[in-house]
């Protein structure tokens, strides 16, 4: 069987430096391109790339998908930024090359899926919801890709159970001191040395409160979602936002 020829962009940064040695390993994966800021996309077809895994910079993505999808080639992405204009333009270029697929998953590893689907289960249930979530100094965005996707979740499920806003009596508050307001959840950013990437959710109800936690401490944690991805994206053509629509979570 022949081997799918896979590209990383963002090849020397901290993730993508990960990805370039998990597909080196994959016995079903050739690694044909590990470009990084400056190096031409054209050589991306000069090498016949069949996936990209595109981990660079939300100010990086949009152009590099644009690139992919014109070329016909699928694209797993793990790069954060996105907003409902940015979706709207890819789908707008995924329409004119309806067999390529492009998956962007805010995080690849089973256990921040995993989260996020238990939070979006138990969010009805309670009337208190925050997210924290802690990063190394070194990440550019925040909050997170995870945690931003985490409270829009935990905000739909709460609307479709009739939950309305939050108790919360704060009348003065220094700026920040009550986090980012994401759909109505409040979302709180850590970041320090010596983390990685982790998120809590904490639920909070009339007398009892439930915390889920996830902590991802090596890069190595985000490497089977994407090859998972990657084996996947192929067959899946068109915008698919999520890792868990290529996992069987029951
Ligand atoms: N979905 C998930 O599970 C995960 C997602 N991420 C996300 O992935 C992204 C990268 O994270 P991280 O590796 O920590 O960041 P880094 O800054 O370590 O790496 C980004 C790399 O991309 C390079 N780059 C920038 N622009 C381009 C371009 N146009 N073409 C090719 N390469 C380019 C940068 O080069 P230079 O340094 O020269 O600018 C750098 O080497 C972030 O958005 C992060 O949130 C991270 C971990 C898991
Ligand atoms: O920058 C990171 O490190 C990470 N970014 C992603 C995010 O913003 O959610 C995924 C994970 O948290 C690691």
């Amino acid at each position: 069987m022949s081997k799918l020829r896979v590209a990383v962009l963002g090849a020397k940064g901290r993730i993508g430096s990960e990805a370039v040695r998990a597909v080196e390993a994959a016995d079903d994966m050739e690694l044909v391109g590990a470009l990084g800021r400056g190096d031409k996309l054209e050589s991306l077809v000069d090498s016949g790339a069949q996936v990209v895994v595109e981990l660079t910079t939300p100010a990086s993505v949009m152009g590099n998908l644009d690139f992919c999808v014109r070329h016909g080639i699928h694209a797993v992405v793990g790069t954060t930024g996105w907003t409902d204009e940015r979706l709207a333009q890819l789908n707008t270029s995924l329409a004119a090359s309806p067999e390529t697929g492009v998956l962007i998953a805010p995080n690849f590893s089973i256990g921040a899926v995993l989260t996020m689907t238990f939070a979006q289960q138990a969010a009805r249930y309670f009337e208190s919801v925050e997210v924290v979530e802690l990063h190394h100094p070194g990440k550019a965005d925040a909050p997170s890709g995870t945690a931003t996707r985490t409270a829009q979740l935990i905000a739909a499920a709460r609307a479709e159970a009739g939950l309305g806003t939050q108790p919360d009596a704060t009348l003065t508050a220094l700026d920040g001191a009550r986090g980012a307001d994401v759909d109505g959840v409040p979302v709180h950013a850590v970041r320090l040395r010596g983390l990685l990437a982790h998120q809590e959710v904490l639920l909070g109800g009339e007398g009892e409160t439930l915390t889920i936690r996830h902590d991802s401490l090596h890069h190595s944690s985000f490497m089977p979602g994407i090859l998972l991805g990657v084996r996947r994206v192929t067959s899946a053509p068109g915008l698919t936002f999520g890792l868990e629509h290529f996992l069987d979570l029951g």
